[in-house]
């Protein structure tokens, strides 16, 4: 039995090696220890499924949970304790006896524009016809050809690192990548343009870290507590209530955008079909405590409007292996 008086327990923390994710779990770390410096934190890193496949085409596997599956067995074996996710890849429906015990402070949850110096100066407005657009989201491409036509989109894979490299080499003439990413790994002055709410809605939870682990470690979940950013909590709890009613994992094209004034949450949506020909988006409004309950009205809404035969299409596809 645990005791207020019992000694400081150590606390394993679970990450992925990817340079962003350690980024992400030490600035966690970081803050737990300010908060509670009586207690040992230890980062245990592990390989995920999504690390090993990079170089195929992520976007085409339609699996959910291809970069938190191994995490999430660590905890349920006792190997770690918690584990720092981007929220973006965790999916909405958690394995039995995990939780998400806590949302911290998003950073700018847009995404970018990274342009080759050549065309420095530029935006995504006024970028030739034929520019060659890299991108490994189903999100981005199907929003960016709906409305730039007359780009080239052209798939990219590999970490941030090798991305830029392709960039700089002159293999593709502009990235669109997360704000967020770039900034925590210092590169935020590559970022060229943040591309506004009418050009590019972001992915659910983009920008912010999920902290899952044990639903039965109340001391734990305690202590998390301290870490997590209420807005956020909000605003992202309402993004992953649409797309857990929408059925839709991180590779689907639905995209979103949250506000919160005064107590008052706004929910915008889009989902669209990845040649950019259907797209239907609504907004939804109200109090910030019924995060969840406006996620589900707004994907009610956007089914209402054909977001169901759109995102068929989609799975139908994945299944066929196309
Ligand atoms: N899909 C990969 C991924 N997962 C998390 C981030 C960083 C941004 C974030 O934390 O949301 C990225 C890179 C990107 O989308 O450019």
């Amino acid at each position: 039995m645990t005791s207020v008086s019992s000694p400081p327990r150590t606390i394993r923390i679970g990450s992925r090696k990817s340079q962003l994710a350690l980024v992400q779990t030490y600035w966690v770390r970081e803050q737990l220890q300010k908060s509670f410096p009586e207690i040992n934190f230890e980062v245990h890193t592990m390989s995920t499924q999504g690390d090993k496949i990079l170089d195929v085409a992520l976007a085409k596997i339609g699996d959910k949970g291809l970069f938190t599956k191994e995490l999430e067995v660590g905890m349920l074996n006792q190997e770690i304790d918690f584990a720092v996710h981007s929220l973006k890849d965790l999916p909405t429906n958690l394995p039995e006896g995990l939780t998400l015990a806590a949302i911290t402070e998003r950073e700018n949850p847009a995404d970018a524009l990274v342009l080759h110096e050549k065309h420095k100066g530029l935006t995504i407005e006024n970028l030739p016809a034929g520019a060659v657009i890299g991108t490994s989201s189903l999100r981005r491409l199907a929003q960016l050809r709906h409305k730039f036509p007359h780009f080239t989109f052209k798939d990219i894979r590999g970490n941030l690192n090798t991305r830029m490299a392709k960039l700089d080499a002159g293999e593709y003439d502009a990235l669109i990548l997360a704000v967020a990413g770039l900034e925590r790994l210092g590169m935020g002055d590559r970022v060229h343009q943040i591309l506004p709410k009418e050009v590019s809605l972001h992915a659910v939870g983009q920008g912010a870290l999920g902290i899952e682990c044990r639903a039965d470690d109340q001391e734990l979940i305690s202590l998390l507590k301290a870490i997590e950013h209420p807005e956020t909590r909000d605003r992202c709890l309402a993004e992953r209530a649409f797309l857990r009613d929408l059925e839709g994992g991180c590779q689907v094209p639905i995209g979103v955008n949250t506000e919160i004034e005064n107590g008052n949450l706004t929910l915008s949506g889009i989902v669209a079909s990845v040649d950019g020909q259907k797209l239907v988006q609504d907004t939804v409004s109200g109090p910030a405590a019924n995060a969840e309950a406006l996620g589900t009205e707004l994907a009610n809404r956007l089914r209402q409007q054909g977001a169901q035969e759109i995102l068929n299409a989609i799975f139908a596809e994945i299944q066929r292996g196309s």
